[in-house]
């Protein structure tokens, strides 16, 4: 049996993520300024309530400001675009976070694309993902931020790892993709379409799972020693992960809850009181 996996506790790098942001808080507070994340959930999807909420409170607890902004499903592509841009034009709002998945009727790119790029917090607008491409993204996705800041605090090296990444998604698959090849690692993409998926995933000595099946990921795909890191979020607190089969492959692993999710929320926190910084520090 191999030596005993690492469990890589999201929680503690959301903690060493927030104990900066604080001080940072307390700073622009002197200067008048509460940093604003500005939410917004369209329609009733019980897990996308509980995530916002969540961010919210995650803003009260570090003494910032939160709007929840809470529309229907009916809500049209204009209507939302509407509000998004109310909230480009707020002061008092630094950044936006326009909940994925939307209701269907919605164009979730053109809303995406709304969201003006001083305070796209979650990377999630072209400019943003170009931005991200180059390594040049002052805030890039949240999530794929996440996975990386995981791997450099346990100092897991990336360079010339393989790192296969299961999911192409524009918030976390493809942006993680770049993110990962930027670090130099030998990356491969695969998706829904990929053939041979088992194959390609053992190959990996990085594996990040963002496809959003629960528990897809097998124990056998999984090379001995493997480092994996598990952005799912199924229902019932699921991961893309099989974990316990991938447990005892793996030489590292994030669990869910208390993986990947917990540095999600400290890292779009982290964007938006820079967001305010900026605002304040650079007029
Ligand atoms: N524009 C956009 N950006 C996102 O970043 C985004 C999104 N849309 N849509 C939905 C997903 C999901 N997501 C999660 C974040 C944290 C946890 C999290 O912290 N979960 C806790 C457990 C949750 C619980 O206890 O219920 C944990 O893993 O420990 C989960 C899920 C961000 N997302």
């Amino acid at each position: 049996m191999a030596e005993k996996t690492l469990i890589l506790n999201g929680t503690t790098v959301a903690d060493g993520i927030k104990a900066n942001l604080a001080a940072r808080v307390a700073a622009l507070k002197e200067k008048g300024i509460v940093p604003c994340l500005a939410t917004i959930l369209v329609g009733d999807d019980p897990s996308s309530a509980t995530y916002v909420r969540m961010k919210g409170s995650a803003c009260s607890r570090l003494g910032m400001e939160s709007r929840r902004i809470h529309l229907g499903a009916e809500t049209t592509t204009e209507e939302l675009i509407a509000v998004i841009d109310g909230l480009n034009g707020d002061d008092g709002v630094h950044g936006i976070l326009l909940q994925h998945p939307v209701p269907h009727q919605i164009d979730e790119r053109a809303a995406f694309e709304a969201i003006a790029i001083g305070k796209d917090v979650d990377g999630v607008t072209m400019l943003g993902f170009a931005q991200n491409a180059f390594g040049m993204a002052e805030y890039p996705s949240c999530t794929p931020a996440a996975i990386l800041a995981i791997l450099d605090y346990y100092r897991l090296p990336m360079e010339g790892k393989h790192a296969v990444v299961v999911g192409r998604s524009p918030i976390l698959g493809k942006p993680v993709s770049l993110m990962l090849l930027n670090r130099n690692a030998t990356v491969t993409v695969c998706h829904s379409k990929t053939e041979g998926l088992a194959e390609l995933v053992r190959q990996g000595d990085i594996v990040v799972a963002a496809v959003g099946k629960p528990a897809f990921i097998q124990g056998e795909w999984v090379k001995e020693g493997a480092v994996v890191l598990d952005a799912g979020y199924n229902e019932g607190n699921i991961g893309d992960v099989d974990y316990e089969a991938c447990l005892a492959k793996a030489s590292a692993i994030t669990p869910v809850p208390a993986g990947v999710g917990p540095v999600t929320i400290a890292t779009l926190l982290k964007h938006t009181v820079a967001a305010a910084e900026r605002r304040v520090f650079q007029p």
